[in-house]
């Protein structure tokens, strides 16, 4: 039974003043609790205005190390990048921006990749902040061949390439991706999401649980923890 608790918003101003307060508080509780802490971040289009008011929070940023949920595989330099967006909004804080993509081409093996740096870290995350696509994928967990590793990759293996099918329209690119036990294993879990779509498609992908045929509805089927879930119009 996912546990959703629900904030729901006038505009994504509001959200984004908000959400980046329980994000600032995670993050120092993690650095009274641990000395360090571990977050991973969405990427797209919604999380931006968040970014913004996050990396202006009065932080041990030193301490404090960032990385995508996902990643296209497109290079550094190119707009769709989501560690390039990340490392524009966070590395004048002084915090760690951490890729996960490589420029090998292969997709499987841009997974293995990401996973071999993701070992360098210290697992679990104090946070997972997801998104939600309007095709129902989160993180770059989508439909396709790569479903059902990300879905049942086995605890510790934190990452894995996907090539979605069908393609989303508009970034249709292979991705890497954290697995839904490394989310899962998260102290915390966060989804932000837009548009009374998103709102419906969500609603309908909790109430399905373990039968929904959406990504983001298999991924939260088995939470145990309790879900914070950010709305705004
Ligand atoms: O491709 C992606 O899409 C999702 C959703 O992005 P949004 O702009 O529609 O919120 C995002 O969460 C994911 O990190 C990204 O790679």
């Amino acid at each position: 039974m996912i546990e959703a608790e629900w904030w729901d918003y006038d505009d994504a101003d509001e959200m984004a003043d908000a959400v980046a307060g329980d994000i600032g508080f995670i993050i120092e509780s993690a650095l009274d609790a641990r000395g360090e802490a571990l977050i991973a971040v969405p990427g797209g289009r919604t999380p931006l205005p968040i970014y913004q008011r996050l990396a202006k929070a009065k932080l041990n940023w030193k301490k404090v190390t960032i990385i995508p949920t996902d990643d296209r595989l497109v290079p550094l330099s190119d707009d769709r990048s989501n560690v390039r967006a990340i490392a524009q909004a966070f590395l004048p804080t002084g915090a760690r921006v951490f890729p996960i993509t490589s420029d090998i081409d292969d997709y499987k093996l841009a997974g293995n990749s990401a996973n071999a740096k993701l070992n360098e870290l210290k697992f679990p995350l104090d946070l997972a902040w997801l998104g939600v696509g309007g095709d129902g994928h989160t993180a770059s967990i989508f439909d396709g061949p790569d479903l059902d590793e990300a879905l049942n990759a086995p605890k510790g293996r934190h990452a894995i390439g996907v090539m979605p099918d069908p393609m989303p329209s508009d970034v249709p690119v292979a991705r890497v991706t954290l697995t839904r036990s490394a989310i899962l294993s998260a102290r915390t879990v966060l989804i932000t999401v837009t548009g009374d779509a998103k709102k419906a498609l969500l609603e309908g992908a909790i109430a399905d649980g373990q039968s929904s045929k959406l990504p983001i509805g298999r991924v939260l089927a088995e939470a145990e923890q309790p879900i914070d879930i950010h709305w705004s119009a």
